[in-house]
């Protein structure tokens, strides 16, 4: 068994006191993310949930304090030199290259491929259900299935952490449920530590082993998701979730294991 397989593959993600603003607007964040788990960040709209993977991609970098990967401080590092993927809610394709290219695009940006990297992109492809897709643009595609390139483009890449913020919102429910499914099996296999945004308390509950709970622009609250579902979770949380939402994710939980 590879390490990936072990679970050892993730390494911790770190904001050290780290600031940012846009302006009047001011974020703060102190948090470890910790190695090889699923993390669900969850917050009320503006709380800065985007802003803080952005922060970690190096999209944007902080005023003051460091962000560490595996360690390493990465804080004025540009987003290609960090071992990060990150699949956003669209737009993570490009128009005019086909499915196959866009999955290259993981490996080689000039798409200079070897038989290696070929037999690797035809993997990831039918391991997320493309295979047979590989020549279609992605306006020939889904929505499902165009998240599913992006997948397969994260597994080809093959980086010890995942960033993913809100990649399925724009999907109905039981196609969610199936990329989630997909998600969870892939963070089985490389165990890569992932940071995954959601406004879906019933994703956060059905993939995230923590949750981090943001409100106004820094951490309110974090721990795992089973204290934070349970009765005793944090209020802030649980005025977030709505009375009784806790109850109708439990039941949701249920059915689907049964
Ligand atoms: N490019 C920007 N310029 C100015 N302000 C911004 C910019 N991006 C975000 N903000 C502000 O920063 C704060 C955090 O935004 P962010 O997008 O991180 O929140 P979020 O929790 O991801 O929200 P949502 O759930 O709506 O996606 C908000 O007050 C937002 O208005």
């Amino acid at each position: 068994m590879s390490d990936g397989a072990m679970g050892r593959r993730g390494v911790p993600v770190r904001l050290d006191k780290v600031s940012f603003s846009y302006g009047e607007v001011q974020l703060a964040f102190d948090v470890q993310f910790a190695a090889a788990e699923i993390t669900a960040i969850m917050g009320p709209s503006g709380s800065g949930k985007s802003t803080l993977l952005n922060l970690v991609a190096g999209f944007e970098t902080p005023g003051s304090g460091h962000v560490l990967i595996g360690g390493a401080d990465v804080s004025a590092a540009p987003p290609a030199a960090r071992p990060v993927s990150m699949v956003f809610q669209e737009n993570n394709l490009f128009a005019h290259l086909c499915v196959e290219q866009n999955v290259g695009l993981g490996r080689s940006p000039s798409l200079r491929l070897t038989e290696a990297d070929r037999a690797d992109i035809a993997g990831a492809l039918a391991r997320t259900g493309l295979a047979g897709k590989e020549k279609r643009l992605p306006r020939e595609l889904s929505g499902g299935e165009r998240q599913r390139v992006a997948l397969a483009r994260v597994l080809v890449r093959d980086r010890p952490v995942l960033l993913l913020d809100e990649p399925f919102a724009s999907l109905g429910p039981a196609l969610r449920d199936d990329m989630l499914d997909l998600v969870a099996a892939v963070h089985a296999e490389r165990g890569m530590t992932v940071l995954f945004v959601t406004h879906q308390p019933e994703d956060a509950r059905r993939i995230g082993r923590n949750v981090v709970f943001l409100d106004n622009g820094t951490v309110a609250a974090s721990g795992t998701a089973d204290d934070f579902f349970a009765g005793a979770g944090p209020e802030a949380f649980r005025r977030y979730i709505g009375a009784g939402a806790g109850n109708a994710v439990s039941r949701d939980i249920a059915r689907k294991r049964t």
